[in-house]
């Protein structure tokens, strides 16, 4: 089977044929993160026109993505390099088309994102001020790893739909490049080794966080989407899922202040997939999809959910400050770009045209990097360790009481402020936070 499709790809005639008939061009790849839903082509590369029928291996004899991107880049190289084609050469070409369709199947670029949610995760949830290079390094490849696997997955129970689709009927399975044991194939061997270094290299909740994660996302979202609307809320939990991985992963936990990126990954969806459904409600319609927008002919409570979601963005700046997580002016900068995002989604209630939508969207794309860049920036190191309020209700940082000290008491977690100010303990300080007005809780002494 191998030698036959390297016989195939080092035929001079077929390379031929292809270079006679590619349509390839680079404006027809895509190359945003994000959907383009100007030209309701997706965000990871699509080529320009649909494939059919595939050979061995489940190559397609026809304008393959991977082939012709060979195709295109072989035309500056002179002719009679075609013919001394050699084995060599052909499983170059074999291995081009392989990565190609692995990228595609794994929806990299969305996988890229994920990544950099998973390794902000990672920064903040890091005790002190040095990161480890190496246990962030482990992090994001596992990662990596179990959202292609997800990601594939998802292609899988999805081919018969992403044909139907124009944004991805020139996925590797609806255009038969790839067929579906050796996706599943793909899907299980990332899947599994990805875990597995999550487990080795960072801690076994990091793990479990990614494993249930990958079980959401194929699983419960993927046939939710052809049932009820409610898949986008469970979509944003999949996407919020991530930066609690990568703090699990560098602090061994789970505490309330891990859960401001991940709140804001949760909101934030919301506008970005209300505002896509909306531009690509034929094509979701066409691929049998029940999305939130194809129930609402106006598009009215599609822009409300939207802007509710971005007003729930909000406070969280405040929140991250408050709860020692970043600094004030984090604070300041994620209320001016919320309120910007909101103000977009407003205008996109009062006035549902396309372009407002777009704005929104466009908007979206650039609010996550920006809010996350802003987080690590302002970041306040040792937040988890030491939270403590100075007389301006500022939190500040505390030193745990020395064994052996006057005050230390064995099992007693109270510390004291740098300042010599006796603090609530964390659990107490995180149980009052959300809350001023309600009492915080006393822990006594026995
Ligand atoms: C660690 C781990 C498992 C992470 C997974 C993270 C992940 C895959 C997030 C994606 C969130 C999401 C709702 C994407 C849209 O998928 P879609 O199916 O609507 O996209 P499509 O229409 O392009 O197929």
């Amino acid at each position: 089977m191998w030698r036959n499709t390297c016989k195939l790809l080092s035929n001079p005639n077929y390379n031929h044929n292809l270079l006679k008939s590619s349509s390839y061009s680079a404006s027809n790849f895509n190359v945003v993160y994000g959907w383009a839903p100007s030209q309701a082509t997706h965000y990871y590369s699509s080529p320009s026109s649909a494939t059919s029928g595939s050979l061995e291996l489940g190559i397609s004899s026809r304008k393959s993505d991977g082939v012709r991107s060979f195709s295109s880049s072989s035309a500056a190289v002179p002719a009679v390099v075609d013919h001394l084609s050699s084995p060599l050469t052909s499983a170059l070409q074999l291995g081009r088309h392989y990565s190609r369709c692995y990228w595609e199947l794994s929806k990299a670029r969305l996988s890229m994102l994920v990544v950099a949610t998973s390794g902000t995760g990672y920064v903040l949830g890091s005790a002190g001020s040095a990161v480890d290079l190496a246990g962030l390094c482990w992090t994001c490849a596992g990662t990596m790893m179990v959202a292609s696997s997800a990601n594939s997955l998802n292609q899988v129970f999805e081919k018969n739909n992403d044909a139907k689709m124009k944004r991805t009927r020139l996925r590797p399975l609806p255009s038969r490049r790839l067929t579906i044991p050796h996706a599943l194939t793909w899907a299980s061997s990332v899947g599994v080794a990805g875990t597995a270094i999550l487990a080795c290299k960072a801690n076994m909740l990091a793990a479990g966080l990614g494993a249930s994660n990958l079980i959401l996302y194929a699983f419960v979202y993927t046939p939710l989407k052809q049932i009820h609307p409610v898949n986008t809320w469970v979509g944003a939990v999949v996407g919020a899922i991530p930066p609690l991985l990568g703090w699990a992963a560098a602090s061994g936990e789970i505490s309330l202040n891990s859960m401001i990126l991940p709140a804001a990954l949760y909101f934030w969806q919301i506008p970005h997939f209300m505002a896509l459904a909306y531009l690509c409600r034929s094509d979701y319609a066409a691929g049998g999809f029940k999305m939130f927008s194809l129930a609402d002919a106006s598009g009215r409570r599609t822009a409300a959910v939207a802007l509710r979601n971005c007003l729930y963005l909000v406070p969280l700046g405040f929140v991250a400050y408050d709860w020692g997580v970043a600094s004030g002016w984090f604070c300041l900068e994620s209320s001016l770009l919320t309120l910007a995002i909101s103000a977009l989604a407003f205008s996109f209630y009062l006035n549902r045209t396309t372009q407002n939508a777009r704005r929104m969207f466009h908007a979206s794309l650039l609010y996550l990097p920006v809010f996350m860049s802003g987080l690590l920036f302002h970041r306040v190191p040792d937040n988890q360790q030491s939270l403590s309020e100075d007389s301006l209700g500022r939190i500040t940082e505390l030193e745990p009481i020395a064994q052996g000290s006057e005050n230390f008491q064995p099992g007693n977690q109270e510390t004291r402020s740098s300042t010599g100010k006796q603090a609530r303990s964390p659990a107490s300080y995180a149980s009052a936070a959300p809350f001023p007005f309600l009492p915080a809780p006393s822990y006594a002494t026995s």
